[in-house]
């Protein structure tokens, strides 16, 4: 097999992403050796837009660029959170996924810098966050605390977070291992508790559709579960047709035995409605199994739910 001679790596600029990066470089020195990499760090629209992302672009907004760079062949490989790439619609045309990383953890964190635990925040703590899901969920179980919009990288909220612009955040805690940053965590939130975003902890490399050179190369960092459970996250979501407001948690999970699940919610803003789905896959494939979990979600209401939040 022949393998690219210089492999150009595009992605968003901010230290997560750069990290990310540096673990796709290390994964691919193991695999090809002989191969050289080169990074090219791009600005997105959300990340020089720190207001409301549905007055940009919503979704897409930290994908855009880092799209346009691959097609325009500025770089042959792009490296994606795939919490980040719409699922609504399909990937840019001419453009596929090679490869999906194993998948780090799932579960969001709180940040406090006193160290105290969600459940023992006081009545009117601010919590740093814009996520619609996050607020939805802290409105339903912790309606005590109070949720300030909070945008920007891990680092600028950290940031923010010491000048006292917040009490506490919640942040994913893959990204924080991913900045060097797991030290600051005060607690780690059951799934249970905050049910994470759909493509929590997943990498993606996606590349030029014709490139079969390159796709034969980076293949081999693909993780087979993590692509089941990416394949049907990301199928439910493009079967339900969400909106950058929707609040919208879920995540699958391949066990021991090799089974297949997809758990999902849908919540009203205010976190007082919560629409739930649990299923196995069983003979199903996993992008089926991502199509039962949405309709499932719609017959209870999920498309009324959706289209009455305004975006
Ligand atoms: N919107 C930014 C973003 N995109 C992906 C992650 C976390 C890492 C991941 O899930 O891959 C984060 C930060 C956060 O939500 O705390």
């Amino acid at each position: 097999m022949s393998v690219p001679e210089l492999i150009r790596i595009v992605s968003r600029d901010s230290p997560m992403a750069l990290a990310q990066v540096e673990r796709v470089r290390a994964e691919l020195a193991v695999l090809h050796p002989e191969v050289r990499t080169e990074v090219v760090p791009v600005k997105t629209t959300g990340d020089k837009w720190l207001g409301d992302l549905a007055a940009v672009e919503g979704k897409g907004a930290f994908t855009k660029e880092v799209d346009a760079a691959l097609l325009a062949g500025e770089a042959d490989l792009a490296v994606h959170c795939v919490k980040d790439v719409p699922a609504d619609r399909p990937l840019p045309a001419g453009t596929v996924f090679a490869a999906f990383l194993e998948r780090d953890d799932i579960r969001d964190a709180l940040v406090h810098p006193d160290g105290l635990t969600l459940d023992e925040l006081p009545a009117g703590t601010r919590i740093g966050t814009s996520a619609v899901r996050r607020i939805a969920q802290l409105a339903a179980t912790h309606p005590h605390l109070e949720c300030v919009p909070f945008r920007g990288n891990a680092n600028r909220r950290l940031a923010k977070l010491a000048a006292g612009e917040a009490d506490a955040l919640l942040l994913a805690v893959s990204g924080l291992e991913r900045i060097g940053r797991r030290d600051v965590i005060s607690e780690v939130l059951s799934p249970e508790t905050m049910m994470p975003p759909i493509g929590a902890g997943i990498l993606a490399l996606q590349c030029r559709e014709g490139d079969s050179e390159l796709i034969d190369a980076v293949s081999g960092l693909g993780h087979p579960a993590t692509h089941r459970e990416a394949t049907a996250e990301r199928m439910f979501l493009h079967v339900l047709q969400g909106h950058c407001n929707s609040p919208i948690a879920g995540y699958a999970r391949v066990d021991r035995s090799g089974e297949l699940s997809l758990r999902a919610c849908v919540f009203t803003p205010d976190g007082k409605t919560r629409l739930n789905a649990h299923e196995w896959a069983g003979r199903l494939d996993a992008a089926t199994l991502g199509t039962s979990v949405a309709v499932s979600l719609l017959r209870q209401g999920a498309r009324e739910i959706i289209d009455g939040i305004p975006h």
